[in-house]
């Protein structure tokens, strides 16, 4: 079977100051050679620290990257065709229809003049053009109530700052999913809300996701929305897979240290499995990456050969992945430099 999104072998760049006063620019990588695969109706999470590059992809499948980013090489197959390639003006009929997104904070991604209901009517008629105003107002409070907004017929008229945090991301939902798109990025859908509407969120995301057979791209730094949420995880770190597996893997049996590390970093997970210890350091900067594994300066399982040479991806299972010359790893190996 095709998966529904394969990324084969993505480098992104972004443009930065040179050295003599910003006049000359050089480029610096920041996804380097990313491989992932998403089935059609399954969940990824992709996981990993701050400044890993997770946005970036994901910015990059949509192709709404900043102006100082571009996709350097590599292939971002959707159903087989290559979004990396494809003009703007293709991007723009894909983006919405096939592919959706929602964000951390909704409010800076809904206009805060327009009502909830003009944005969702909008989406609408970008993508289903012919409705006139009556059929797509329906079409909005129907997408409302889909996104379980109770009320929708009187919220329709409301302006974002008129709604909680918690509905203002089901408004988002709604317009994400008013066009019945096939993959939804979620990029840390429940961060900036309190644990119960956390929560509740994370049910109308897995709801809708059987109702509609949507493939969910999660990103989180949140363990816990990943044992409750993905099929399989992703572990990225300094704009390179380190693991990719299903998510009983993952927590069951992690291959590469910087995956153990991370859930050291989790209190409860770390407490069940008796180790709890943050990774020392942090994600090196974009322009002074180390060579070899880039994990190795904080890792206390690395090898001299470590530093050599990028560790390719070794297969430890049917679909798991570990990029780690110490993989499979004996059950001594510590994650990371304590
Ligand atoms: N517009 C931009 N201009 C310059 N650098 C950027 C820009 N956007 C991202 N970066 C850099 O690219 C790298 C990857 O950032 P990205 O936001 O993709 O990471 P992330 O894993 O999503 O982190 P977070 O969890 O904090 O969102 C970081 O070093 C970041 O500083």
């Amino acid at each position: 079977m095709t998966p529904l999104l394969s990324i084969e072998g993505l480098h992104t760049t972004i443009r930065v100051p040179g050295s003599n006063g910003g006049r000359e620019h050089g480029e610096v990588g920041v996804v380097d050679g990313v491989d992932l695969v998403l089935d059609a109706g399954r969940t990824l999470a992709l996981v990993g620290e701050s400044g890993c590059g997770k946005s970036m992809l994901s910015l990059a499948i949509m192709g709404l990257l900043p102006p100082v980013a571009r996709i350097a090489s590599g292939r971002i197959l959707l159903d087989g065709l290559d979004l990396a390639s494809l003009p703007a003006s293709a991007l723009r009929a894909i983006r919405g229809r096939r592919v959706a997104m929602i964000f951390q904070d909704p409010m800076t991604s809904l206009n805060p003049v327009l009502s909830v209901g003009a944005q969702i009517m909008e989406a609408i008629r970008v993508h289903v053009p012919g409705l006139d105003r009556r059929a797509l107002r329906a079409r909005a409070i129907a997408t409302m109530e889909k996104a379980r907004i109770p009320n929708a017929a009187a919220r329709v008229d409301a302006y974002p700052h008129q709604l909680s945090g918690g509905l203002r991301q089901r408004v988002m939902i709604a317009m994400a999913l008013a066009c019945g798109p096939e993959l939804l990025i979620a990029d840390e859908p429940t961060t900036a809300l309190d644990v119960t509407v956390q929560a509740q969120i994370l049910g109308l995301l897995r709801d809708l996701q059987r109702e509609t057979g949507m493939a969910l791209l999660l990103i989180t730094h949140d363990l816990g929305v990943v044992a409750e949420m993905a099929d399989e995880v992703a572990v990225m770190y300094a704009g390179r897979v380190m693991e990719q597996a299903p998510v009983s893997a993952i927590f069951d049996d992690p291959q590469h240290p910087y995956t153990l590390g991370l859930l050291g970093c989790t209190p409860a997970l770390a407490m069940n499995a008796g180790r709890q210890r943050a990774i020392a350091g942090g994600v090196p900067p974009l322009a002074s990456m180390p060579p070899g594994c880039r994990f190795h300066p904080r890792c206390a399982a690395a090898l001299p050969d470590c530093a050599r040479a990028r560790p390719m991806p070794r297969r430890l299972g049917e679909r798991h992945l570990a990029a780690c010359l110490r993989s499979p790893l004996e059950a001594s190996v510590p994650a990371a430099r304590p």
